[in-house]
């Protein structure tokens, strides 16, 4: 779903800014993006993580540099229900 072109232009694209203008939302009302899944199972964490997940990733980025082991980001994917990424990433924080 997150790669249909029926639904995303250009959707093999990594462009998170499209998100900025399309004006979906992503509680679980609109199925083009349901990262918390949607309906009566749909993620009780939504809320928490809708407040905390800026904080955490903003400090973790202003505290540390990041690298991987091979200095390049492997973007591949496999199919499923939701996307994952193919390799498991590795990121390792540098200190600042
Ligand atoms: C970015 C953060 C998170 C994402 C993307 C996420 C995503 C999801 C997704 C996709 C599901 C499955 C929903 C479905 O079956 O329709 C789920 C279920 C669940 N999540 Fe999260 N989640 C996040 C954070 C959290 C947090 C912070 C908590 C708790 C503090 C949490 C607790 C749960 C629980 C308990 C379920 C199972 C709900 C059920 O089966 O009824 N999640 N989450």
């Amino acid at each position: 779903m997150g790669q249909d072109s029926n639904v995303w232009s250009d959707a093999q694209r990594f462009d998170p800014e499209r998100f900025l203008e399309v004006g979906i939302d992503y509680k679980g009302r609109d199925f083009e993006l349901i990262p918390f899944g949607a309906g009566r199972r749909m993620c009780p964490g939504l809320p928490l993580a809708d407040r905390m997940l800026h904080l955490m990733l903003g400090s973790l980025i202003y505290k540390f540099d990041w690298k991987t082991k091979e200095g390049t980001m492997d973007m591949s994917d496999k199919f499923g229900f939701t996307l994952q990424k193919k390799l498991p990433l590795m990121a390792i924080p540098v200190e600042l």
